[in-house]
């Protein structure tokens, strides 16, 4: 039987939900281009979203896979990770076949873009579901007639069970940014990230695959294209400060972000560049 597409509302948000035969089913909201589900079997939910999510058109969705572009967070004088996580995007294919379903979402620069980034630009973000496995592809394309440089990032909210818990493998002998340290750089030495308090960093280069394994369950993480892998939870603190966030919420999810964070992309004219994150269950 083949995979489907529905058009839904989610949140009041107009969204597809695409599913499979097999029980795996995904959402994906047209605000933002984001996913903000993804159950590989009915009921085993990999995506975390804020119950106390903000849905008013102007502010970013809590929770989901958030799309940073052309700046990530605080570096640059955009609105915080960018504007395309606030931006209505519109579906430009749906395909599904044996076990699959895929859909690709596209943002193009307006009058609103360019009075922020005044650059021509196309976004494309596919998602494609299949058996336990969802791909996550970014493309820039640059549309226009000079070159451009951004960055960009798939800011994965990973739902799990309890952080502490949780131990986030493949990032050993990387160097990472440390946010929380004033930017200091520092090589990674354990074979296992352990959250146990807030962290935010920026591993560069990042060759490897990652493996999130849980009490009961783990999760592959690759990225393609994307040089730098982001990890972020704000712990008990910074989870009072974020109003869209129920307190206690850090201990539900880690953010794993596939990410051209700590250089920027150049694009020549009619160029293009992708990022692509895979999660699967294991
Ligand atoms: O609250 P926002 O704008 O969605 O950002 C959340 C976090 O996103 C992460 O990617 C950053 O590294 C953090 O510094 C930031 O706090």
């Amino acid at each position: 039987m083949p995979g489907n597409i529905q058009t839904i509302e989610l949140r009041g948000l107009p969204a597809l939900r695409l599913s499979t035969a097999s029980g795996a089913n995904a959402a994906l909201s047209l605000y933002g281009g984001q996913v903000l589900s993804w159950q590989p079997r009915p009921g085993d939910e990999r995506i975390y979203l804020s119950e106390a999510v903000q849905v008013d058109g102007r502010s970013a969705l809590r929770g989901g896979v958030p799309v940073c572009f052309p700046q990530f967070g605080e570096q640059g004088a955009l609105p915080r990770h960018g504007f395309a996580r606030t931006a209505m995007w519109s579906v430009i294919e749906q395909r599904t076949g044996d076990d699959f379903a895929l859909a690709t979402l596209q943002l193009v620069d307006s009058p609103e873009t360019r009075s922020l980034w005044p650059h021509p630009f196309t976004l494309e973000l596919t998602v494609a579901l299949e058996g336990e496995r969802l791909d996550l592809e970014l493309e820039v394309i640059n549309s226009g007639h000079a070159p451009i440089a951004f960055n960009a990032a798939l800011h994965t909210y990973l739902r799990v069970a309890e952080v502490e818990e949780c131990r986030l493998e493949g990032l050993y002998g990387f160097n990472y940014q440390d946010a929380l340290k004033g930017g200091e750089v520092r090589r990674e030495s354990g074979d296992a990230l352990i959250i146990d308090d807030a962290v935010d960093r920026i591993y560069h280069d990042v060759t490897r695959p990652l493996l999130l394994r849980e009490s009961a369950r783990a999760l592959g993480i690759n990225h393609d294209g994307f040089p730098d892998v982001v990890v972020w939870n704000p712990w008990e603190d910074g989870n009072a400060r974020i109003a869209d966030m129920k307190a206690g919420d850090f201990r539900r999810m880690l953010c794993v972000e596939g990410a051209a964070a700590h250089r920027r992309i150049e694009l020549g004219a009619g160029e293009s560049w992708f990022g692509r994150q895979t999660l699967v269950t294991l």
